[in-house]
């Protein structure tokens, strides 16, 4: 069994969902010690509890302290299963967390796999379903993972509400290597349960920033019921992208100009990939290996390397120069 310090670096959710994730693919029993240390309410919050639950019905896994505000947690993978589940987050957990912590398991299930996830898909400190859908999968299947994803239903903060399917095929995983592309801007503005013109707003104070930093784009408008009312929007341009998301007392053209100058300054570096998407390649790299560039190392980043490391036991190293390089040769 590897035990594996939750309290180290950014001590957040992120170590718990990637040991996890690569025990299950490894074979290898986790002890997770200090989990959410960082954090100001530490332990297991209930997105985590329903990560960690679902990876273990899909991979027959024995655990031992999954609850609510557990520290300690004890993860014995089983075999990963093909089939279809549900998983319901309840309120606005986010889904595309719990899928950063149930896809690399599944490529390596004995068969295709459907997952349906109910919970928020457009919620903070996450990656959006835009995001998951036209920037991380993209780069993902460039190292072979067979998965394709939609959106049924947008779910906001506090009710979520919101629907997603997965649907994995086994995958055999390749190194990849992520050149900068330089492609025009797409995007979605959207909102749910409000006036159109929410939308409206934001896509266009979007484009206007943009436009005023010479960049040309095109952003799609989306409006439905949801659960609860909310808006949001996601940029990107190849492997990088951006989001901002609407929130009581903020104009919507604030939320359009937050995400504008969140793209601008990544595509003002020559990275291959945005900050973000270059902490959640990590377990891919790792297993694969391969290389991409960065603006910034992020403590996410420097964690997420440092859990594949003590799981895997495979090198990943990073060269400093105008931007950040990350390779690994893989864990074989
Ligand atoms: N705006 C964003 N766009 C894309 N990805 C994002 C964005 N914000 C956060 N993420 C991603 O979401 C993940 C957050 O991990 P983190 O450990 O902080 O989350 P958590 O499980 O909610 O834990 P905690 O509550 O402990 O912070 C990271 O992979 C990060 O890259």
């Amino acid at each position: 069994m590897i035990e594996i310090d939750g309290s180290y670096g950014e001590g957040g959710g992120q170590i718990v969902r990637t040991s996890v994730a690569l025990s299950t693919l490894t074979g290898i029993p986790v002890r997770i010690k200090n989990i959410r240390r960082n954090r100001p309410r530490p332990g297991l919050a209930a997105q985590h509890v329903r990560a960690i639950e679902a990876l273990a019905q899909i991979s027959r896994a024995e655990t031992r302290g999954v609850h609510l505000g557990s520290e300690e947690i004890e993860f014995i993978p089983g075999r990963i299963s093909a089939g279809s589940y549900d998983v319901d987050i309840g309120t606005a957990g986010s889904v595309t967390l719990l899928i950063q912590c149930l896809l690399p398991a599944l490529t390596a299930a004995e068969g295709p796999v459907t997952v349906t996830v109910r919970g928020g898909t457009d919620v903070r400190w996450s990656p959006t379903v835009d995001y998951l859908e036209h920037v991380a999968l993209p780069a993902m299947h460039l190292f072979g993972v067979t998965a394709t994803f939609r959106c049924e239903r947008r779910g906001y903060y506090p009710r979520g509400g919101g629907v997603v399917v997965l649907s994995t095929r086994p995958s055999r995983l390749r190194p990849a290597r992520l050149e900068l592309i330089e492609e025009g801007i797409c995007g979605i503005s959207h909102c749910g349960s409000l006036p159109e013109h929410v939308a409206r707003r934001q896509a266009d104070a979007a484009l206007e920033l943009l436009k005023e930093k010479g960049y040309d784009a095109r952003i799609d408008i989306q409006t439905m019921s949801s659960s609860s009312p909310g808006s949001g929007i996601t940029l990107w341009s190849g492997f990088r992208g951006s989001s901002a998301l609407g929130e009581r007392g903020v104009r919507a053209e604030d939320v359009g100009r937050e995400a504008a100058k969140a793209l601008i300054d990544e595509l003002k570096s020559k990275a291959s990939v945005d900050v973000h998407l270059a902490d959640q390649l990590i377990p891919y790299i790792a297993l694969a290996g391969g290389e991409y560039t960065t603006r910034e190392i992020s403590s996410h980043t420097r964690t997420n390397i440092w859990t594949a490391q003590r799981i895997l036991r495979c090198r990943i190293d990073i060269d400093e120069g105008e931007v950040f390089r990350i390779h690994s040769t893989g864990s074989g």
